[in-house]
Formats: C-alpha cells, structure tokens, sequence
C-alpha cells in the first residue's frame, strides 16, 4: 500500500451521491465541491469537503447556491445577511444552522452540516402516520427547534413536512435562510400557511405555532388537517377553524386545535406547547408503569432533560445508509472566477486614472508618519516615471485593496494588490455593508503591486474571517480575529473583495526589486 500523497484527503460521502452538472461549480467559497444533493425552490444544494476539517466523518458539508425569485429585489440582501447572522447563533440541537456563509456573493450561498436521513413528508406518505411516543418526541423536538430559532428573533415562516428532517438522533429543521413566500406557498404548501400569511402577512412566531399543529396533525393522522382541495378551499377551511384531527393521539388534539386557531392570538405559546406534551408523554408512561415525573403541565417551564429523555425513548429513526470512503485530490483547486489578462489590465488603467485626488481617510491614523506623504506624491504622479510600483520610497506599511478575482495564481502567488484610500471618515453604526459596498468606498491611490505573502504572518480579520461568529472589530474599524497569511492565501483563492492594511518585511537586499514580502496583514472594517 502506497503512502497517501499529503494532497489527497478522505471524505465520508453519500452512496447515491448525484455528479455535479457541466455548469455546476467545482469550489464554492473555501470548500471543494464534489456532487449534488438536490435542487429546490431556493436554490441548489451540492456535497463539498472542507479541507481544513481534520477528521474524515466531518469534512462532509451541504453547501446551498441561493437562488429563490425572494432574493430578486436588491434590499433583501441585507435582510439576507442579517437572518444569516441570526441564524448561525442558533442552537443547533434541532435545526440545520448555516456554518459559513456569503451574502455578497453573486449567488449568496452557505453551507450547513451534512444531514442524513428522511424527509417527515416521504416518511408519512410511504409509512402512514407516526405512533404516540414517536409523535410526541417530533412535536417536542419541533417546538424546540422553532423556540431556538424564536430566541434569536427568527421565525421560520415556511415550516412543512418536507423541510423536516428525522435523522438518527431526532427531527430537525431545514431551509431556515430563506422564508418562502406567501406566493410561493399557497400552490402545494397552503396547510402549512396560516390564514394571515396565506393573506401575504409577514412570517411569526405565532405562525410557525400554526405551521407546527398542522404539522404535526399530518405526521400523527398521515392526512391534512384541512382536507384535500385547491389552495383556496384548504385556506378557506383553515381561515374557518375548520379542521379534522380524528385518529390523532387524543391527548394531544387540545394543543394542536389550539394552534390552528384562525386567530394569532388564540395560539398557544411554545412553551404551552412544550409543557402541553410533555404531560401527555407523562401521563401515557404513568399509565404505562413507566417513570417520568409528573411536573409537567401547560404552563410549566419547558424542561430541558425531560425534552432529551423524550427523544431518548421514543425516537427510532430511519438509519440512513452507510456513507462510503472516498478519496479526494486537492490538486488543481482553484478560482473559479479567475481574471483573464485583459481584464486584469483594463483594470490598472481604470486605477491609473483614479490617482489623480485620492483621498485620505484614515491614511493619519493607519499610517506610520510620513507615510501619508508618500502616497499624496503616488497621487501627484511623481511615480509615473519610475519602473516598479515598489520601489525605494515605499511605505512599510500600506492601506491596500485584495480583489480575488485579480489572482493570477491565488494559490501560489505573487499577490497583486491596489494601494487605496479615501477622503471622508466612513459612517459608524449603520450595519455592517457588504465586501463590495465597503470596497467601493476606497479608491485607488497607487499602481498595482505584486506581493508574497508570508505563510506565517500575522492577519487580524474582520469580515473575511468568514463565520460570522468571528466578525470582531475594534474602535478603530480594525479586525481582531487572528489567522495566519495561510488562511489569508486560502481566501484569496475564492472570497471577495478585501480592504486591509498590510506590513511589509524591510527588504532584505537594498536595491531588491522582488515582490515584497507582506508579514502582517488587518482587515479595515465599520460596524
Ligand atoms: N444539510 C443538508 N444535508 C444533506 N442534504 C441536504 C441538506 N440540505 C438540503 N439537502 C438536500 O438537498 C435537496 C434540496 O433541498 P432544498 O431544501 O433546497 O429543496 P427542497 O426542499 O426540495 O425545495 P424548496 O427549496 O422548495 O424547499 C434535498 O434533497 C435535500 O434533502
């Protein structure tokens, strides 16, 4: 057996994994894409590897491409990236929470952690509905899950049998990041809509309490609460109250009538909910000669362990088929948007001509002395003359713009950077702006410049770090997030475009006209 070539990595992949498309890309952000999982209203979902994970059970993501008609208008791109941002402090115990995302990229997409298991929808249709202890656990694990996602402010707004995931250790939520429309959910979806979104009402906590009776009645009885029909009638019935939960496990038909009450208001709280089925979860094992406490009740707080003891009990899940070993060559991975030449010139004589007036906003404060002055004569054009962009009088330290889509070679350099600045003090407090917004408010303020970037230097990131976890700015716009020039490489081979102040190593020879070697970098940011 021949050593493996550190280049080539093991991945758990899916048996039935589907090949990508022609048009399908082969990277998406920092991860290797290797087939598809499917294609939905809201976008496309494909199997990638994160290389950087160490352990081959977890390389394995589901990366989304959005591509819902919801993000067509231009203001639901901060929507986006704020629901993103909510998302990924969600308790991820029983929902499908994004891991990293990119809302600025054209399409945004985001990965989530590869989920096996059965669609609620498939499950009922082929099996027919789920026994007592079984829906118990669902309609627990359900409030739970929209309880986390109402805790961060979000309402999942297009909850449905086939967003719902049974999977080894319980149910979980899915397609958290877009919410569906109205539009989009009256054709086969109207009895999961409640009356006031079916009318084009706004996606709340107290509509995902409808979404979860109704939800729940299809899981425990295996038909609609409100019947077949056109979307019209089934609305019609539900805006009536008019709903059928025979053969539903009886204890259970108070708290789910309650949360299909046509009026908002008439809803039960989750924590109603939760407490409402724990009891008859408790009250069944009473019955039973099981154990379980009887602290349960309407009203009570919703317990946690009695929750985890539920699922314990009575969740027997489909097992999803085994993954299989596959190995995965790194070689060749690259952009996907690399320039051509051409583009990449057009460029430098667009920032040529940007010289004339560059600004210098932040340039005293992100500056040593004296280097300010250094770039006001780049500006003057005493430069023009000179051979290399880099030669004697320039600064350690520069305020450059990194645009990926620049890289010759993003992953082996040189790095080509454009030195930037600007003249007005950025505005503070208004919402973190996307890459490019942020970006387009520097200018060029010098020729473009080849760099190396020391594997080791030290990057204090802001934005670029990616997992918005990491988004740490300090009083000065500057990121805080340390990396090393390695993940800073990594990401010039696929994220957006980045401002940041770089340092360069003093060079070593005088008179040495190489690229200069860059051995700190700080992301500049506003919040
Ligand atoms: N985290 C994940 N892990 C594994 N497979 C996933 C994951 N997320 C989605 N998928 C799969 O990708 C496919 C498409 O899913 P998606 O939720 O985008 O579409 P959909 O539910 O079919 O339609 P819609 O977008 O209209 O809800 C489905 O087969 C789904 O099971």
């Amino acid at each position: 057996m021949s050593p493996r070539s550190p280049r080539e990595i093991s991945v758990l992949v899916p048996p039935d994994l589907a090949p990508l498309y022609p048009d399908d890309p082969s990277r998406i952000g920092p991860y290797l894409v290797l087939g598809r999982l499917g294609q939905g209203g809201s976008g496309t979902v494909y199997a990638a590897v994160d290389t950087a994970s160490a352990s081959a059970g977890d390389r394995l993501v589901a990366v989304k491409v959005l591509t819902s008609p919801e993000l067509e208008s231009a203001d639901a791109y901060p929507a986006l990236e704020r629901r993103l941002r909510a998302l990924s402090g969600v308790d991820p115990a029983r929902v499908v929470v994004p891991l990293v995302f990119d809302s600025d990229a054209n399409p945004p997409w985001l990965s989530m952690p590869y989920m096996a298991g059965e669609r609620l929808s498939h499950f009922v249709t082929k099996r027919g509905g789920l026994g007592t202890g079984k829906l118990v656990a669902l309609a627990t694990g359900l409030a739970e899950g929209l309880s986390a996602l109402h805790a961060r402010g979000v309402a999942h707004g297009s909850l449905r049998p086939s967003e719902i995931l049974l999977e080894s250790n319980g149910p979980h939520i899915m397609e958290c990041a877009v919410v569906a429309s109205p539009e989009r959910m009256r054709g086969s979806g109207a009895t999961w809509l409640s009356p006031e979104r079916f009318r084009g009402g706004a996606a709340t906590p107290a509509a995902d309490v409808f979404a979860w009776g109704a939800v729940v009645a299809f899981a425990g009885t295996g038909r609609l609460p409100f019947g077949p029909g056109e979307p019209e009638e089934i609305a019609e019935r539900a805006a009536q109250g008019s709903f059928d939960l025979t053969g539903l496990a009886r204890g259970l038909q108070p708290v789910v009538g309650r949360s299909l009450d046509p009026d908002p208001d008439g809803r039960p709280s989750l924590r109603e909910v939760i407490g409402a089925v724990i009891a008859v979860w408790q009250a069944q094992n009473a019955v039973e000669g099981g154990g379980g406490s009887h602290a349960g009740g309407a009203t009570a707080a919703p317990d946690r362990d009695e929750l985890a003891r539920i699922l314990e009990r009575e969740w027997h899940a489909v097992e999803p088929p085994a993954r299989v070993p596959e190995v995965i060559r790194l070689e060749g991975r690259m952009s996907n948007r690399r320039p051509t030449r051409a583009v990449f010139l057009a460029g430098s004589a667009v920032l040529a001509l940007a010289l004339v007036g560059g600004g210098v906003w932040g340039v005293s404060r992100l500056l040593a002395p004296g280097q300010g002055d250094a770039l006001a004569s780049d500006a003057a054009g005493e430069e023009a003359a000179s051979p290399s962009p880099v030669a004697e009088e320039d600064p350690l330290t520069l305020v450059v713009r990194f645009d990926p889509a620049e890289q010759e070679s993003p992953e082996s350099g040189p790095w080509v950077y454009t030195p930037v600045d600007r003249e007005d003090e950025p505005v503070r407090g208004q919402g973190i702006p996307s890459h490019s917004a942020w970006a387009e408010q520097w200018d060029a303020a010098g020729e473009p410049g080849e760099a190396v970037i020391a594997p080791d230097a030290a990057v204090l990131c802001a934005k670029f770090c990616a997992a918005p976890e990491h988004l740490f700015i300090d009083d000065e716009g500057r990121g805080t997030w340390e990396l090393t020039g390695s993940d800073f490489v990594d990401y010039l081979s696929w994220g957006p475009v980045v401002i940041v102040e770089v340092t360069f190593a003093e060079p070593a020879e005088e008179g040495d006209d190489g690229p200069r070697e860059i051995v700190r970098v700080t992301e500049l940011f506003t919040d």
